[in-house]
């Protein structure tokens, strides 16, 4: 075994390729290949160039801490109170966004209303265990995420024991649905790993739940 590998194996609890054996399917729908090839080259370098990422400060404990990655959001912008909901507005969508959405809510069964977008520049960029707020979105909302670029592993825990993990590795041009339990019982990450590997881009479709204004 090489050393890269073993240092890897100690990032992250799981084998470096290959899926998870026994994966909870009434939490995760992976589909590979969900954009073909082609397109998903040219969505990668698009995004990459054309988004205002940003690298937001988040709170940990007493700190700000710089997230260990970049972000952009976007989504309907009229009809939904976000001062409210504690957020500032997300961008209007574009073209190519609204194009993926229209493309993913076939197979999600519902509506999204705004698309938060993750730039990992390289293997250590990453987002901690965590799970997706409730709050804004119901306790067991449906996401929708496509992966464009490096290869990385997504991780899920039972919130109430730990030792009960699987993983999925995200390939290029792939979609992964996350529903049911998933928000409420269990987190998810994206660890870092040693592995010299490029740019990813992830699109996670959210419908944020809001109360008529
Ligand atoms: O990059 C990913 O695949 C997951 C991102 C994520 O969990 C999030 O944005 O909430
Ligand atoms: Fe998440």
């Amino acid at each position: 075994m090489g050393r890269g590998k073993q240092v890897m194996e100690q990032l992250s609890f799981f084998a470096p390729s290959g899926q998870s054996a026994g994966l909870p399917q009434d939490v995760l729908e992976y589909h590979a290949g969900f954009i073909d090839q082609d397109q998903s080259d040219l969505l990668l370098t698009k995004l990459v160039q054309n988004t205002p990422w940003q690298q937001r400060l988040v709170k940990m404990y007493d700190r700000e801490v710089l997230t260990p990655r970049l972000t952009a959001w976007y989504g309907d912008v009229a009809g939904i109170d976000y001062g409210a909901l504690g957020k500032s507005p997300p961008m209007e969508w574009t073209t190519s966004l609204l194009e993926l959405k229209r493309l993913v809510e076939p197979i999600s069964g519902i509506t999204f209303n705004s698309v938060l977008l993750n730039y990992y520049r390289n293997g250590n960029d990453s987002v901690a265990w965590h799970s997706d707020k409730e709050t804004v979105m119901g306790s067991h909302p449906v996401i929708a995420s496509v992966s464009f670029g490096a290869v990385r592993s997504f991780d899920i825990r039972k919130k109430e024991n730990h030792r009960e993990k699987y993983a999925v590795r995200l390939e290029h041009g792939s979609l992964l649905v996350m529903k049911g339990d998933l928000q409420a019982k269990w987190e998810h990450r994206i660890a870092k790993t040693s592995q010299h590997i490029g740019p990813r881009v992830n699109l996670t479709f959210r419908r944020i739940i809001h109360s008529s204004v």
